[in-house]
């Protein structure tokens, strides 16, 4: 099995891969390709500055060194035994409603980059789905579902690591009380996650963060003052960028004041799994299927369909308008045009 594919290596400075993957250096040298001062060159921009005549010369072939290396890298892990695990997918295995009925579904598996809204009266146990999920239930909770990742039951030290954190959770109070600037708190994130280019990878959060929140921030910002919608941002975009957690659980994201439509993009573009219990329509919509619950069981699970895709393009129009009547008001202008003329 392919563990590391070339493409997410595309981007990494010569001097990041140099540290993750140290035997890479026989391959450069075997290869007779000189790394030396390109340390902050990407894998990518070093095989592009290959003139034509470097490659006729030296018979540099770029697409067959990326494949060769990918080949390369994937067996000296397999054979160092330096295996990471990867989630591809996780399973929702049923058990009972709160009456003891059994769920009215056998199995569901969600994969990555997949968005699945949980939809359900209050009461009706969305929130307790979520928690099956983050603990990895195994028949060991009020519901007595399981879950399995890739197919299997996990090691049970998936619920106590606090390295390998399988669930990154979005919840609706994100009260913060730390007395930090939001660059101290990004920094903090970044060193407890070994990221080598924090500067970076904070800009990226705080760009991505203001993008989403109405009202923008920077770094200096204490984190305490920060408003409800711009702490959510904060969070979503430190969770899609920083958190290795493969599997993102949000437990409503309405009334939050911020694009949740960019939030999920940007979540799911990084590849993560995402749940969502949500009450709210566009955002139910806007998942590739959802699961409706009701008297705590899984009842129906309906894919999103084409129909269903073109009303909820009509809904973001409508919620276009809201948000644009919302600004105004708030600018202290009087809404007297129709929005829907
Ligand atoms: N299958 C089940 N068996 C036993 N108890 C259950 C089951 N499902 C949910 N519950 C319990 O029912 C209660 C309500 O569930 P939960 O908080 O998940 O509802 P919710 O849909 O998230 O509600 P809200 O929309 O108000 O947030 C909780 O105490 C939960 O533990």
């Amino acid at each position: 099995m392919i563990m590391i594919k070339i493409k997410e290596l595309e981007f990494m400075k010569i001097k990041k891969l140099e540290k993750e993957y140290p035997f890479i250096l026989s391959f450069f040298e075997n290869n007779k390709l000189d790394i030396e001062g390109y340390g902050e060159f990407t894998l990518e921009e070093y095989l592009k500055h290959f003139t034509p005549e470097d490659k006729e010369e030296w018979a540099v072939d770029t697409e067959k060194i990326k494949l060769d290396l990918e080949t390369y890298l994937n067996q000296m892990i397999e054979f160092l035994g330096l295996k990471k695990d990867t989630i591809d997918s996780i399973t929702i295995v049923s058990g009972k409603d709160k009456y003891g009925n059994l769920e009215n579904f056998n199995e569901l598996t969600i994969y990555k980059s997949e968005i699945v809204a949980i939809v359900g009266a209050t009461g009706s146990g969305k929130s307790r789905l979520l928690a099956d999920i983050e603990w990895t239930a195994n028949k060991d909770t009020p519901t007595q579902r399981r879950i399995l990742i890739n197919g299997k039951v996990p090691d049970p030290s998936f619920r106590f690591s606090t390295s390998n954190k399988l669930v990154a959770q979005l919840s609706q109070n994100m009260n913060f009380v730390m007395d930090l600037t939001v660059k101290e708190f990004l920094e903090l994130h970044a060193q407890s996650r070994m990221i080598d280019e924090e500067e970076g990878v904070i800009e990226k959060i705080i760009e991505a963060a203001n993008e989403l929140a109405g009202e923008k921030f920077d770094l200096d910002t204490q984190i305490t003052g920060l408003s409800g919608g711009q702490s959510r941002a904060l969070m979503i975009a430190d969770t899609a960028i920083l958190s290795t957690s493969p599997i993102v659980l949000i437990d409503e994201i309405e009334n939050a004041g911020i694009d949740r439509k960019r939030a999920l993009n940007l979540l799911v573009n990084e590849e993560k799994i995402v749940l969502m219990a949500t009450h709210d329509p566009t955002l139910a919509l806007m998942a590739d299927k959802r699961i409706v619950i009701k008297n705590g069981g899984i009842y129906k699970i309906i894919n999103t369909d084409r129909e269903e895709k073109i009303i909820l393009k009509k809904l973001e129009k409508m919620d276009a308008i809201i948000n644009t009547m919302r600004a105004d008001l708030r600018k202290g202008k009087i809404v007297n045009y129709s929005p829907f003329s």
